[in-house]
């Protein structure tokens, strides 16, 4: 930890204070980035500053060496830049003892165990996984059936045919749901194999403590000897070098042995900013899928399976018509969000005792729609609208005063008014510096037909779902 032992130098120079250590440790934080500091940097213990020496102490050996060839020069000039007449920097490691549990820099799950032992199943990596998460409470639609797809193959257990399967998606999109799934179905279908689950976080902390323990040949043991690995939120170990490396390691000791990996992020392997270029290819090499923003459909039939569950639960409770549909069309951020809003509707409905309606939806809902409004922008539905009709985005904005153009234009004056919040001003602006009586006009025409021309209403109903998927 950033502690330092307070030292003078006989030759009068600069006496290092805990203050000062401090100012280098801050200076270090901002050159290193905060995961180098956090895992290299913090937990160093400064134990002498004299005769031109300082001296540290790093917990391990593979610390020691690690930092003084990666973050000596940094320490050295940090140290220079505070006043510090320093020649040059010592890292030892301390005589071996146990370490104390104040010089832990991280967080971990459970404290190793002080002594190699036999190894059971017990030993093997892995988190939980939620009963909940099965193939069978997954909803298949079309933004997720080819993820669904390759993850039923895989979890069917036969030759590893693609190595890794790599999903992604954005947050709540079924990504950790699936993977569970898979390891869920593995038991069942191969109980001898040995899955294993766990976040890279967690790989990163067991790692880590690996290291402090001086256990680091057990880790490896224990990851090269699983039949299936499975690791979720791979993007959290991008710019943690070390862990990286181990990880590479661990992956390619599996691909060569034949053992299935699956793998997800948040975003495609190509697309995780500081993950090293190797590692990249190689999570490349297999089949990536990615999980899409769920659509209208994928949404209410989610809202449909979780609602069943619930009428168990509150049996005496009744649903009006039209509740799921007005929460598919509003929440269409992420699955998470959409369970808990069906969730708070719920247990709010029996509380007060009232059916679930419309209304009800609304008042306990109102923080959940608001930031779930989907900001759809002029821009975009002028140019869904000109998609739509086939014709060009600059006649949206233009003079051309033919139906076949005028038309178009004015069902994008109609569902600007209705999907954003802009003023009939700011919209003519957009619409080429039309006059807001012009826009007006516009927006009365939509209305008007949309009364007497089913096809105008077709039409609307498609964009305005479009443009809010
Ligand atoms: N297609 C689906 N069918 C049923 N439930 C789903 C589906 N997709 C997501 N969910 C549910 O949504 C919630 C969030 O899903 P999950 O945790 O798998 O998302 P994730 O993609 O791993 O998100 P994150 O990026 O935050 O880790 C879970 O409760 C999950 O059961």
């Amino acid at each position: 930890m950033c502690a330092p032992k307070l030292h003078v130098d006989s030759k009068g120079n600069k006496k290092m204070t805990k203050e000062t250590w401090g100012r280098v440790c801050n200076e270090l934080l901002k050159t290193v980035g905060k995961s180098n500091y956090t895992t290299w940097i913090a937990p160093l213990r400064m134990i002498d500053m004299a005769e031109g020496i300082a001296a540290f102490e790093a917990p391990t050996k593979f610390m020691r060496d690690w930092v003084s060839r990666n973050f000596g020069e940094a320490i050295l000039r940090e140290l220079r830049n505070d006043g510090h007449v320093v020649e040059r920097i010592e890292f030892r490691v301390p005589e071996l003892r146990p370490i104390p549990a104040n010089e832990v820099s991280r967080p971990v799950a459970a404290p190793a165990p002080a002594a190699p032992k036999a190894r059971s199943d017990e030993d093997l990596p892995g988190a939980p996984l939620d009963a909940r998460f099965t193939f069978d409470s997954f909803v298949v639609g079309k933004p997720n059936e080819l993820a669904h797809a390759a993850a039923r193959r895989v979890a069917e257990g036969g030759p590893v045919t693609f190595n890794p399967l790599f999903l992604y998606g954005g947050v709540g999109l079924g990504k950790t749901h699936l993977m569970h799934a898979i390891a869920h179905e593995l038991q069942i279908r191969r109980p001898e194999a040995r899955v294993r689950y766990l976040s890279a976080e967690q790989f990163m902390y067991r790692f880590v403590q690996a290291l402090r323990e001086r256990q680091i040949m057990d880790f490896k043991e224990m990851f090269r000897s699983v039949d299936v690995l499975m690791v979720d939120d791979v993007q959290f170990i991008a710019g943690k070098d070390s862990t990286q490396e181990e990880f590479f390691h661990t992956f390619n000791a599996l691909v060569d042995q034949g053992k299935q990996i699956i793998i997800s992020a948040d975003r495609a392997p190509g697309e995780i900013k500081d993950l090293e270029e190797r590692i990249k290819s190689r999570l490349q090499c297999g089949l990536v899928v990615d999980l899409h923003p769920t659509d209208y459909e994928l949404r209410l039939g989610i809202l449909q399976t979780k609602t069943e569950a619930y009428r168990a639960q509150y049996p005496g409770l009744t649903m009006a018509d039209g509740v799921l549909e007005f929460l598919a069309h509003r929440i269409t951020t992420n699955v998470r969000v959409l369970e808990g809003a069906l969730t708070r509707l719920f247990a709010f409905a029996s509380l007060v005792g009232k059916e679930i309606s419309l209304d009800l939806a609304q008042e306990c809902l109102t923080d959940i729609l608001r930031a779930s409004d989907r900001k759809v922008t002029i821009e975009e539905i002028q140019r869904k609208v000109a998609e739509h009709y086939n014709v060009r985005l600059s006649d949206m904005i233009g003079p051309k005063r033919v139906r076949t153009i005028a038309r178009p234009r004015q069902v994008a004056m109609y569902l600007s008014k209705q999907l954003t919040t802009r003023s009939l001003p700011e919209i003519g602006r957009r619409f080429g510096g039309r006059d807001h009586t012009t826009i007006m006009h516009g927006i009365r025409k939509i209305e008007e037909l949309m009364g007497s021309d089913r096809q105008i209403a077709e039409d609307i109903d498609l964009l305005r779902r479009l443009l809010e998927s």
